[in-house]
């Protein structure tokens, strides 16, 4: 069978970069079972059949870190092939919330400043993100 022509998995993920009152910015670390195991990432997940981005990035966001979105903007579009998988990230940024953000699936979970934040093993897709976020204003 020719495996090349089998189209590649594409997942559409949509991704919340969530900011707290002195400008941090919320990052999970991802666990060993998952695609990108043990980099930090913005929390996020796939979007399902049917929901929209900002639907998905709430349901998403209250599984993963236990807050309720009331507020989201568009941030970013990343497309990304990883070679065994291709992600497109929709990236959000929450401008309000409620409740407070932690690891709700037991996953580390920090808030970090701006400035530090390249310091952290993010996947490849991530750069553009971690770049824009540093960005002066
Ligand atoms: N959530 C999230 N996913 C990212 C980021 N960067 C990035 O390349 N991805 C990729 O996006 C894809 C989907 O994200 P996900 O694994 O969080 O999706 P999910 O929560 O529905 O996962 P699950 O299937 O483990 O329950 C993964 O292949 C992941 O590697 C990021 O910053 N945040
Ligand atoms: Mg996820």
């Amino acid at each position: 069978m020719n495996t090349e022509a089998i189209p590649k998995q594409t997942v559409l993920v949509a991704v919340g970069v969530i900011e707290n009152g002195a400008g941090d910015i919320f990052i999970c670390r991802r666990g060993e079972s998952q695609h990108q195991a043990f980099k930090w990432e913005f929390p996020g997940g796939k979007v399902e059949t049917g929901e929209t981005v900002p639907q998905a990035l709430a349901r998403e966001l209250e599984e993963e870190i236990g807050i309720r979105v009331s507020a989201c903007a568009p941030f970013m579009r990343i497309e990304h092939d990883y070679g065994d998988k291709q992600v497109i990230l929709d990236i959000r940024k929450v401008t309000a919330f409620e409740g407070e953000a932690h690891g709700r699936e037991g996953q580390p979970s920090r808030w970090v400043p701006r400035a530090e934040l390249h310091r952290y093993d993010f996947p490849a897709a991530n750069g553009a993100i971690v770049r824009k976020l540093q960005e002066k204003k």
